[in-house]
Formats: C-alpha cells, structure tokens, sequence
C-alpha cells in the first residue's frame, strides 16, 4: 500500500470551483503515477473552514472513482495558514514502495511542499535535466553535451532497454512475455558505470556497450519497452541513480514517470524526415547505404510503438518545454536547454 499526497487553492467557495480543482488535483495524481483506477482503495479529503459549498468527493466520484471508500473532513485549523485548499490522500493498493509515490501540489498549495512541488528545483534534491523525445531526435547527443558543459553525468536510458533486448535475444526469452522479460532482467546483471568517457553499460561482467547499438537491438528494445513489468523495474533502477547524483538522463518517459519533479525537463523533437535524414548520414558514415524512405518508415513505426503503448508512452510532461531541433545544430540545442536551466535555476 502506498498513500499519495495532494493539494490544491480554489479561488472562490462555490461548488463549482470546489469540484473543478478537486477534478484537476486528482487527474494529475492519476496521471503523475499512471494510476488505474481499480488501484484506489480509499481517498481521504480535507478542506479548510472557509470552503463549505460542496464535498471534494462527489468530483472523485464523476472520475469513475466508484468502488474506493471516500471521506470529507475539516483540516485542522492552524493560525495563518494558506486558505480555500483542499487537500487529499490517496491509498493505493501498490508494492512499489512509498518512496514511489508522485506527490502533486497545485497553485497557491506549492508552497505547502516547496520541495515537491513539479517544476521547482527541489530542495535538497540533486540537480535532475530530463530529455524525451522520439528516436534520432538528438536526445543522447545533447544530453551528452549538457552534462559534459555541467560536469555531471549522463544516463543513457535507452541503454537500459537496449541491453535487456540484447540479452533476452542471445538466451532466447520470448520478447512478447513481459513476465518472461522481467525474470531476465533479474539474472541480466545490468549495469551502467559512469567514467570521464562517458557511460559503459555490462551484462554481468561483459562490456556491451557498443553492441547495443545495432540496429536490431534498437527495434526489439523498443519492443521489450512496452511490458510495465519491465518498466517498473527498470523506473526504479533509473530513480537510484537520480536519487544520489545529479544527473543529465534522457529516454521517453523520464520527464513523465522516472524524474516527475526534475529541475527542468525538454521535450526535444524534430521532423521524421530529417531524424532519417541524420540516421542516413550516421549508416553513410558507417559505409551502408540505405534507403531514406525506408528509413522515414522505420521511424515512424518506432514512434507509433513508443507513443501508443499503454504504459508510459512516450508523450511530452505538462511542465515540460518543447524544443525542436529540426533547424538547430547539435551546439545550439546544448546552449538552449543550458539557458532554460539557468532560467529556472534563477
Ligand atoms: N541538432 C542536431 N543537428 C544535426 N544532427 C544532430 C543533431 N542532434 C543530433 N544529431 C545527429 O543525429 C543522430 C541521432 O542523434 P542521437 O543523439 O543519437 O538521437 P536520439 O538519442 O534522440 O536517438 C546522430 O548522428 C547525431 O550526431
Ligand atoms: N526511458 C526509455 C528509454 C527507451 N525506451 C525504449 C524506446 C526506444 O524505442 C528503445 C531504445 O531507446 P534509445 O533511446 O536507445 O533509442 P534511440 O537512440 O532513440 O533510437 O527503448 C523507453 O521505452 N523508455
């Protein structure tokens, strides 16, 4: 069982505001923790004193929050503190552990968590830059340069997956078993080390690092990607490294699931055509030819996989900003995402 935490300001006491920012607070935590809702067991509500035109719980109930158990109470009033919010407690039927929990605080109720609320650099917690976007956008090459320019570490997640894929297809698991894939990722011994080159992922003992990049290895680790077993195990892996460092991690859901409260996340994109257009000149350079409308299709049935699967498909965070990069260099993509830091750091 794990409990989420929430809150949120209204700005006047009538039903309507009550239930309106009841239903937003309560999407978000949906969303934010990629909660089904036969997960909720019980939802706990308070509201200060001076909001008395209607129950947060009906706005629960119109979600579909229909079987969980609901309960309105009075916060206890404390002198000066912050007025018209509305707080709530989910219980979930979860093992992931509490520390998996995405707290959401909205309006004004940021300041009640100052170092959970999205968006702002936490307090006390490492510096976190989150980079999604669909393949060939351009994510590891500047995440690599970002961390480089903040002399911190880069965390290739795409390798994670990349490995497992590469793992199951020389023992043979069968890559449609999400159970199957989970139990290899147990005995896998993946491991990203970090040094002044950069990451090394293993498997075991075994350097893998320059493998994983086959082209192969890519389609099926965006095929073993879409088992939730897979992506819990490997969300909690990603959120340790985080937990202890700063870190520059780029992937498809770390804005969204991995870093929720990351200093400042990007959404990094640019067209299909010129993502195969770049994957073209990395084969040229490679000495393969190959050609470019096959590869616009490749792409775009990978981003179709990656945004369509049920769990955490790639999409851009709410609080995330858009960059794209179809008519940028590599350099200048690294100087934007620098200048946005310094933008939120300030
Ligand atoms: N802004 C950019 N302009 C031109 N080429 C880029 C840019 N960003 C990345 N590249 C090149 O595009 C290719 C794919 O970039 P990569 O960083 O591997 O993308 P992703 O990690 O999003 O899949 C690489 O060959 C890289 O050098
Ligand atoms: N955080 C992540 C990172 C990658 N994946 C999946 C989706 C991708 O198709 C594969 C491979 O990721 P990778 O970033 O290495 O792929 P590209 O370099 O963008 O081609 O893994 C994911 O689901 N979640």
């Amino acid at each position: 069982m794990i409990a989420i935490r929430g809150a949120i300001t209204v700005d006047a006491n009538t039903r309507e505001a009550i239930l309106q920012e009841t239903e937003a607070l309560l999407k978000e935590i949906l969303e934010r923790n990629s909660l089904e809702r036969e997960e909720i067991v019980g939802i706990n509500f308070t509201a200060t004193r001076d909001l008395t035109a209607a129950y947060p719980a009906v706005a629960a109930r119109s979600l579909g929050l229909v079987d969980c158990s609901l309960m309105c109470f009075q916060e206890m009033h404390v002198e000066n503190s912050l007025p018209m919010c509305i707080r709530a407690m989910v219980l979930v039927e979860r093992q992931t552990g509490q520390k998996s929990a995405a707290h959401v605080y909205m309006k004004e109720a940021r300041r009640l968590r100052p170092d959970l609320a999205s968006g702002e650099a936490g307090a006390g917690r490492p510096l976190a830059v989150a980079i999604d976007g669909p393949a060939g956008a351009g994510k590891s090459t500047v995440a690599k340069g970002v961390a480089k320019r903040l002399g911190i570490i880069y965390v290739d997640t795409g390798a994670m997956y990349r490995a497992l894929a590469l793992h199951c297809m020389e023992q043979g698991v069968d890559l449609e078993d999400g159970e199957a894939l989970a139990k290899a990722l147990d005995r896998s011994g993946i491991r990203l080390e970090h040094g002044s080159d950069g990451q090394r992922v293993f498997l075991g003992e075994r350097d893998v690092t320059e493998e994983i990049r086959r082209e192969d290895v890519g389609n099926n680790a965006s095929r073993v990607s879409v088992h939730p077993d897979v992506r819990e195990k490997m969300v909690e892996m990603q959120q340790r490294i985080a937990g202890s460092q700063a870190v520059v991690m780029d992937g498809r859901d770390i804005g969204t699931h991995v870093l929720p409260d990351a200093t400042l996340k990007v959404y990094l994109t640019a067209s299909s055509l010129v993502r195969a257009q770049r994957r073209h000149l990395e084969l040229q350079a490679k000495g393969m030819e190959r050609r470019l409308d096959l590869l616009v299709e490749e792409i775009e049935e990978r981003d179709r996989r990656d945004m369509e699967r049920e769990h955490a498909p790639l999409r851009q965070a709410e609080d995330a900003v858009l960059l794209d990069a179809s008519d940028l260099d590599a350099e200048q993509v690294v100087e934007r995402v620098l200048s946005l830091l310094e933008r939120v750091e300030a």
